[in-house]
């Protein structure tokens, strides 16, 4: 059975990318995307606005929605204090099982957790089943129709906090137009947006970043 692009994406890391070093991951799988087969994953450009969001929280507790290979789980939890956790939600087996073990070759394992399966089944189990009080920074990467509903039952789980930081990938490519609506007419929310462009394309994109009020 001929190999998935997310098994070669793998491959590639596993061959190229220095074991233990994030930056080498990171790299290397943007030189593949850009070079050889594009993906999904934040990139670069976009990877630098998460970078800044994630060193100017300092979070201690994240969730990710869509993991996918883990390129922005990896670029996450190098930047985590010691004791801090990520969190990564993933719907699609084959991509969880691809993810970790980009997440392991990269050494962040000890502070990322790969939990499978639908948002609006976990979203709810975060507090009893999975020790979290509040979230501190969440990462919104996953289905784009999904961003207005998980971040309603984010909020109805009771999961955020003032000062709780959302960020939103996708603002204009491939479009997330309810949820900008919804977060920037809801009065619980400051939000900011940051211009940038696709991964690995000439194409204009945004993030969204939303900070709760409380
Ligand atoms: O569709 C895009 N992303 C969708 C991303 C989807 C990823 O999130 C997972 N997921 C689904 N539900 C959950 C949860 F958490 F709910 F369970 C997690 C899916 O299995 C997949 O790995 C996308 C598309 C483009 N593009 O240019 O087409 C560019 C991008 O940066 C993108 O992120
Ligand atoms: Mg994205």
């Amino acid at each position: 059975m001929n190999q998935s692009k997310e098994q070669r994406i793998l491959n590639f890391v596993l061959q190229n990318a220095v074991r233990g070093d994030p930056r080498s991951v990171m790299d290397t799988i943007d030189k593949y995307c850009s070079q050889k087969e594009w993906a999904m994953n934040v990139g670069d450009e976009k990877g630098l606005i998460l970078d800044k969001t994630v060193e100017e929280l300092q979070p201690s507790v994240v969730l990710e929605l869509g993991t996918y290979c883990g390129y922005s789980a990896v670029r996450i939890a190098r930047l985590l204090k010691a004791g801090a956790r990520l969190l990564t939600v993933e719907f699609n087996p084959e991509f969880a099982a691809i993810a970790k073990q980009i997440i392991e070759f990269a050494g962040v394992q000890d502070k990322v957790k790969i939990l499978e399966g639908p948002s609006e089944e976990i979203i709810p189990q975060l507090k009893k089943k999975y020790e979290v009080d509040t979230l501190d920074f969440v990462f919104l990467d996953h289905w784009k129709d999904r961003y207005t509903p998980d971040t309603i039952l984010i909020q109805e789980c009771n999961l955020l906090r003032k000062g709780s930081v959302l960020l939103a990938d996708n603002i204009i490519v491939p479009g997330a137009p309810e949820f900008l609506k919804y977060i920037r007419n809801n009065p619980r929310f400051q939000c900011t947006n940051y211009p940038s462009h696709l991964e690995y394309m000439k194409v204009e994109d945004a993030m969204e970043k939303a900070v709760f009020l409380g």
